[in-house]
Formats: structure tokens, sequence, C-alpha cells
């Protein structure tokens, strides 16, 4: 496996022009379209000063509004002339698969890591976060993708609670925002060029775990008289869901959020779509886990790995900027509407990702095949 350090100067030129083609520059916007970027980033900017606590309320709802481009009001907003502006958020992050000749050619002698998100990527965004399925087509997707390349799901949920709808044994697991990892059941094989490390990996925040409980409760409780608001227990983080709250009581709901969260100063908030999370003020994200796992593969200051991380949500924007910085990798975002990104390309939704996910598998098997020959 090459280390950067003794890459040869043609490999440099074609990471270089890989690189340059991964992540494109952004073309000047035009006027209408500069307007609606601005909005886009106000959005994500309401959503930075809440999860520094400096929002106003009317803010946190703009933010929480914005937290869910699937939400109806938003739709129909963004449906509303916007042809240009998506055409011009397309140039910026062209799809995945409308360009998948591009994405092929820049994993020419490299090892693709996959990285997926879970909800929103593998299953379909739905109200009751306890019924979000992945289809078993989905499943068997994913499962082909792991036999090619090292496979990990990195979510906000708990990591066992993801393994139960995933229930591919194969993979790696980083749950709770990255805080949770885990390596391949011991009983599998691995087929591909990692290096599997097996059972748990790693969990830097289990000092904060009486704490998540503590705000678990308290939560629980603050939540209990706002119809609607469910709050999930993630292990290292806590989830509490407005989306099937009446947006009459989002203010409510963000200002009582946030005055528990006050109460524990090693915690902090951040949104999801839909959804408050309130987690260790620890630096690690899904991006650390990223690179953590990269390292953990044997690819640490490796030239020779692309990793590809695909996921729909706020807190995959970390990963999304560790390859940016890398200038390694390739960051696909999953959605339908023009959004603030640092991610290269975009699908439009689950469906796009498995067949995403079988194009690179069918490709993996014909360039195997072609050696052979
Ligand atoms: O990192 P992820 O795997 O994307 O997890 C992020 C959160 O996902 C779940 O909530 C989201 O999906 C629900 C089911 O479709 C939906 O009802 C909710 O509105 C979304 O925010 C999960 O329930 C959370 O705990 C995760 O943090």
């Amino acid at each position: 496996m090459a280390k950067a350090s003794v890459v040869v100067p043609e490999q440099v030129a074609a990471a270089a022009a890989a690189t340059a083609t991964l992540f494109p520059p952004y073309p000047p916007p035009r006027a209408g379209i500069a307007v609606r970027r601005k909005c886009l980033q106000a959005a994500a900017a309401a959503a930075q000063q809440l999860e520094l606590g400096a929002g106003l309320r009317g803010g946190w709802v703009e933010s929480m509004r914005a937290s869910s481009p699937t939400h109806a009001k938003a739709a129909a907003a963004l449906a509303a002339g916007v042809d240009d502006e998506r055409a011009a958020w397309m140039a910026r992050h062209p799809s995945a698969l409308g360009e998948f000749e591009q994405v092929v050619a820049a994993s020419k002698g490299k090892q693709i890591v996959m990285f997926l998100d879970y909800d929103g990527t593998l299953s379909p965004i739905v109200d009751d976060p306890d019924a979000a399925f992945m289809s078993e087509t989905m499943r068997m997707a994913v499962r082909s993708v792991a036999k090619h390349f090292p496979t990990a799901i990195v979510s906000g949920r708990c990591r066992d609670k993801v393994y139960d709808f995933v229930k591919l044994a194969e993979l790696y697991y980083a749950g709770s925002h990255g805080m949770d990892i885990k390596g391949p059941s011991p009983s599998t094989t691995c087929r591909h060029g990692g290096k599997a490390k097996k059972g748990v990996l790693f969990q830097p925040a289990s000092e904060f775990l009486p704490m998540i409980e503590q705000v678990h409760q308290r939560l629980e409780h603050e939540m209990s008289s706002i119809p609607g608001a469910k709050v999930e227990n993630n292990k290292f983080c806590v989830s509490v869901h407005f989306r099937c709250v009446d947006e009459k009581s989002w203010g409510a709901l963000a200002e009582r959020v946030r005055r528990v969260v006050r109460e524990f100063p090693k915690l902090r908030l951040s949104q999801g779509r839909m959804v408050f999370e309130v987690r260790p003020t620890i630096k690690w994200d899904k991006g650390k886990a990223l690179e953590f796992l990269l390292d953990s593969l044997g690819f640490a200051d490796c030239s020779d790995v692309l990793p590809v991380y695909i996921g729909d949500d706020r807190t995959d924007e970390d990963a999304f900027k560790v390859l940016r910085r890398r200038g390694q990798g390739l960051g696909i975002l999953v959605s339908k509407h023009p959004k603030e990104t640092s991610a290269s390309f975009s699908l439009q939704e689950p469906a796009e990702v498995m067949e995403f996910l079988l194009r690179l598998v069918e490709w993996k098997r014909l360039s195997r095949a072609r050696l052979r020959l």
C-alpha cells in the first residue's frame, strides 16, 4: 500500500487531477441565485446559533423549520420557482449517478472505503423513529458493497438500535454520532483489502453515560406534556423529536430543551432533521469517526484510499468537511433540495443511494473479471 511519502510524481499528478474534479470549484452565483443561497446560509447560521445557545426564540423556530425540507411548508416554498437555483446547485453538487464515470475514475488504483449514514440515506424518513426500517433490497445492496469494500454505518442512533435495523454482522458500526465504534462480528470473514479489526474499537464518551441517563430522564419529563414530542435515548446522546409536534408548540419545546441542557454544562445541543440532539461537549463527531475508522483499517496517511461518505443530515457535514480538508475522498449529500453543504456530489433519495451502491458493485465485478482475462 503506497504511503503518501513514497507516491511517485505521476500518482501525485493523478491524485491532484482527481481531487480537482471531486471537489469542483463553486461557480460564481447569479443574482437571484445568490439571494437564495444567502437564505440557505442564513438557515445554517441559525442552526449554528442554536448550537451555541445564543439564538432567540424566532431564530430557533426558523432553524427548526429549515431542519427538514420534507416539511410541507418548506417543500412548497422550495417548489415555487427555484429551477434556476436548483440547476446552479446541481452544477456545484452533481449527481453521483450522472457522474458515475468520474467517481470510478477517481478510485483507480485506490481502495474504496464506504461510509453510510442510516436515517434518510439507507431508510426513508418516516414519522415514527422506531419504524424507520430499511428494505430487504437495500440490505442486499449494502451486503454486496461490503463484500468488495470495507463498509461502515455511521449514525446518530444508538449502535445496537442501528444494528437491529441493518442486521449485517460484517460491517463496522459507529453509533451515537461516532461515539460508539465497533468492528465486524468475529465470525465474519474479510474479503477486501482492509485490515478488519473486530470487537468494540472506541467509546470516547463513556464517562458521560450517567449524565446522559440523567438528561434523558429530565427531557422525558419536560416533553411529556407536549403532544407528539418523542425523546430517544441513543446511549451517548439523546434525541428530542418534534416531527409530530404542532408547529405552534415548537418555540416552547425548543425553550424547554435549551433550559434542560443548560443544567448540564458538559452537554451541548445541535440539530438534525426535525430533531434536537443533546450530546457531550467532547470534540468528537462523524468526521472524527471517519478518520478513526480509516486509521483502524490501516489507511492512515495513505494516498491509495478513497473514502466515500453518503449522508443526508447536518451531522454528516462534519464528515464531508473532513474529506474536503484531506482533499481525499468523495462526500455525497442525499437531498432532493438545494442545501448548504460541504459534499461534492448529490443523490436525491435512498432509492438513488441503492442504485449507486449497486452500480459500484457491478463496476467492481466487471473490473475484476477484466483483470482475470
Ligand atoms: O445519523 P442518522 O442515522 O441519520 O440518525 C440521525 C437521527 O435519525 C433518526 O431521526 C430521523 O429519522 C426518523 C425516522 O425516519 C425521523 O422520524 C426523524 O424526524 C429524523 O430526525 C433517529 O431517530 C435519531 O435518533 C437520529 O439521531
